[in-house]
């Protein structure tokens, strides 16, 4: 059917389903000159720092982009490991894996919003090895503006300069999914079960967002809460007395965030008396700089600083069995009638 084509034609492939995974974005290398190029693209998007142009670049092109990158860089150079950011490496690994669940019917490949592998680039390798349908999926279990909508924007963009589109389905938020939901509590457990101590508590750590953005009507803070109910309704059964909070992460910026604060509540906790904690971050769908850093290494040292004696930082969901085969079920689900 392709003999009508002329001869300069590019190869028309033969027509497969797509599925693209999408997480945030790293840096391509922890040094400052790499944190910058990667800040300069997500701090510059006004879905992410929704303050005017004009008020908003001279502060980020005058300091933030001064300061940030060489604080940032020495941030991520102790996580970084031998295949790179975890967040890139991770993102890479679950596509892998989901890959090979789903088989050579589908192609999956993975993108970061910000820096690389991007975005746009994927989709068009994708059509051009021949998805005429593609599911792009970014693993954010709660959706807010700062990163779900932005992941459509950019997909939207590429979309944009594309003659021939594909066709285009995207995963929704799956904060409340029963199989979310499943998949935390039996990773939860496990990962309990392997502690050399009993926590007192199970801290459940989101990622922070301007409380403003709750108010203008983002529902990020009540899919986060509702994840966190569900999660701690489906651990009480198993662990009656693990008493489970809820704090935000990771502040940036002057505004009020999200409350209450990660650091304050490890804080509170130690010098209330609570010795043992275990911290989770449901809201990440893959380990990165802010749970490898900022929740295990710095987290550990504040709770211990202010009293406590034990500490566990538990790993996101990753390429884990239950995490896995969420995964399998979110997307299958999707592509019914595509395969
Ligand atoms: C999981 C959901 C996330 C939300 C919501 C979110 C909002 C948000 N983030 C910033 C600013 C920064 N975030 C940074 C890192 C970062 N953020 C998320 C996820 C969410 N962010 C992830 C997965 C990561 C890790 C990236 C990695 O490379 O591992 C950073 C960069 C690191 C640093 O310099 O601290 C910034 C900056 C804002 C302003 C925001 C909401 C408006
Ligand atoms: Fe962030
Ligand atoms: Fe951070």
């Amino acid at each position: 059917m392709t003999d009508h084509l002329p001869a300069n034609h590019p190869p028309v492939a033969k027509l497969r389903v797509g599925v693209l995974l999408v997480n945030l974005g790293t840096p391509d290398a922890p040094t400052p000159k790499a944190v910058r190029r990667y800040l300069k693209e997500f701090l510059s998007d006004p879905r992410v720092v929704e303050i005017p142009k004009l008020v908003w670049w001279p502060i980020l092109n005058g300091i933030i982009l001064n300061v940030r990158p060489k604080k940032s860089a020495h941030a991520y150079e102790q996580v970084w490991g031998p295949d790179g950011s975890p967040l890139a490496a991770i993102t890479k690994a679950q596509a892998a894996a989901l890959q090979a669940r789903l088989g050579d019917g589908v192609m999956v490949r993975w993108a970061m919003r910000y820096g690389n592998p991007a975005l746009g680039a994927e989709v068009q390798a994708m059509k051009d090895a021949g998805c005429e349908r593609i599911l792009v999926a970014p693993l954010y279990p709660q959706y807010s503006g700062a990163t779900t909508a932005t992941v459509i924007d950019a997909l939207g963009a590429q979309l944009a300069k594309m003659r021939w589109q594909p066709a285009i389905r995207t995963l929704p938020p799956y904060y409340d999914d029963a199989a979310h939901i499943e998949a935390l509590r039996a990773d939860t457990v496990r990962q309990l079960a392997a502690l050399d101590f009993t926590p007192e508590v199970l801290l459940l750590s989101f990622h922070g967002m301007p409380e403003r953005t709750l108010h203008l009507g983002d529902p990020y803070h009540c899919q986060c809460r509702k994840t966190a109910r569900l999660l701690a309704q489906a651990l009480a059964p198993t662990h009656p007395d693990l008493r489970i909070e809820v704090s935000f992460q990771s502040r940036f910026g002057r505004a009020k965030w999200l409350e209450p604060a990660t650091d304050a509540v490890l804080d509170q906790l130690a010098k209330a008396g609570t010795r043992r904690v275990a911290i989770a971050a449901p809201g990440f769908s893959a380990d990165c700089l802010e749970t490898r850093e900022e929740l295990a290494i710095r987290g550990a040292e504040d709770f211990k600083a202010a009293g406590g004696t034990h500490f566990a930082a538990l790993d996101c969901l990753n390429t884990s069995d239950a995490g896995m085969a969420m995964l399998d079920t979110l997307v299958r689900r999707e592509l019914a009638g595509w395969i």
